[in-house]
């Protein structure tokens, strides 16, 4: 639905010049939420800017529905963006009018006659779950409230592409949680090609098919958003995957960890289960089979696309042999292992 084939873009030229987007290729098929991810000024919002001209690649063709949008002139591109609603991060509503006339905006710009305005604004405004809402102004809404009057002023010309610029980076995390479900809801019910920038994993993980890491203006990873959780190579993509588990050592018991084993110490680990993990009990047949204790200190499992993944640390206790025998059937069974230090035993 969406191709982008080798987009540039630089700003000014010579010294001066800034590429804020390099060579970038990218295709979300029809039906599918990709995310985009990349730290403050990677070139996340350039690039979505160039999916409807908003900015015009200075290299690259950008295809929306098999349209080149890069051929077009200026008079053109009305048309052509009537397939692409875009929500941005400040909403970007016309304060003086109420939340049904924002979105019928986009309606009496294509000409619609009054009555089917009606009828279209009432069905968006029951999808976004804002009926009530319809003769109120934006400034006496929430943020969530106004996200949502965004989203169904973009989805009013039926567009088949929705375009979000950082559309949650300004609402608190349970309404981030309920813009990401409706913005699910709408993919699903209506079938929507939904690409969004973001700085955050968690959207990502939340409600992303695909994702894709830019780093200074270039695309360093992209894939399912399973397979890269599982898999992702890049030190920038792992701080990304990091970023949405939390799994510290407690500072007291952080104090007590020792380098170097000694007589009466245990193996502190840090087990980091991936979509690669062989999906079996693994933890109670150490025990049970290589008579080795597992004491949990703190865990952090998550379910995204389909896989299981997430981190643990835990104190190993058995005899040394045995120990080393429990990571390396850990480590055979696709777990990473990583050794923290050793700690005295409890008692
Ligand atoms: N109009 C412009 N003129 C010159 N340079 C620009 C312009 N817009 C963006 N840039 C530069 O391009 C680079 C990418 O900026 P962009 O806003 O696309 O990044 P971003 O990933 O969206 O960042 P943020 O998350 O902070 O918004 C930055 O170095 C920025 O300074």
């Amino acid at each position: 639905m969406i191709k982008l084939i080798n987009i540039t873009k630089r700003y000014g030229d010579g010294k001066q010049a800034v590429h804020a987007v390099r060579n970038i290729n990218l295709a979300v098929a029809a039906g599918q939420i990709m995310g985009v991810i990349g730290e403050s000024g990677a070139g996340k919002s350039t690039l979505i800017r160039c999916v409807n001209m908003l900015e015009r690649p200075t290299n690259g063709q950008v295809l929306v529905d098999d349209q080149d949008l890069t051929v077009l002139r200026e008079s053109q591109l009305p048309a052509a963006r009537r397939k692409i609603g875009m929500i941005f991060q400040h909403f970007n509503l016309l304060s003086s009018r109420t939340v049904f006339a924002n979105v019928a905006l986009p309606l009496e710009l294509a000409g619609m006659s009054k009555a089917d305005i009606k009828h279209r604004v009432t069905e968006l405004l029951e999808l976004v779950g804002l009926s009530n809402r319809a003769n109120a102004y934006p400034n006496a809404l929430s943020g969530g409230q106004k996200q949502r009057v965004a989203i169904a002023r973009a989805l009013a010309p039926n567009p088949k592409v929705l375009l979000c610029d950082e559309a949650t980076s300004a609402l608190d995390p349970n309404t981030t949680q309920s813009i990401l479900t409706l913005l699910k809801d709408i993919n699903r019910k209506l079938g929507l090609t939904i690409l969004l920038i973001t700085h955050e994993m968690q959207v990502v993980k939340t409600i992303c098919d695909r994702v894709a890491i830019i780093s200074d203006g270039e695309l360093i990873e992209e894939g399912e958003v399973a397979w890269f959780f599982a898999n992702a190579k890049t030190e920038l993509a792992r701080r990304f995957i990091a970023s949405t588990i939390n799994l510290a050592i407690p500072d007291d018991y952080q104090q007590r960890l020792q380098a170097e084993p000694a007589a009466d110490s245990l193996p502190l680990v840090r087990l980091g289960f991936s979509g690669e993990t062989v999906d079996s009990p693994l933890i109670s047949i150490l025990s049970r089979e290589l008579n080795v204790d597992v004491s949990i200190l703190s865990a952090d499992m998550e379910y995204a696309g389909g896989v299981k993944f997430g981190f643990m640390l835990a104190e190993l206790e058995g005899a040394p042999a045995q120990t080393q025998a429990a990571l390396a059937y850990l480590q055979e069974h696709k777990i990473q292992v990583e050794v923290l230090g050793y700690v005295r035993r409890h008692g």
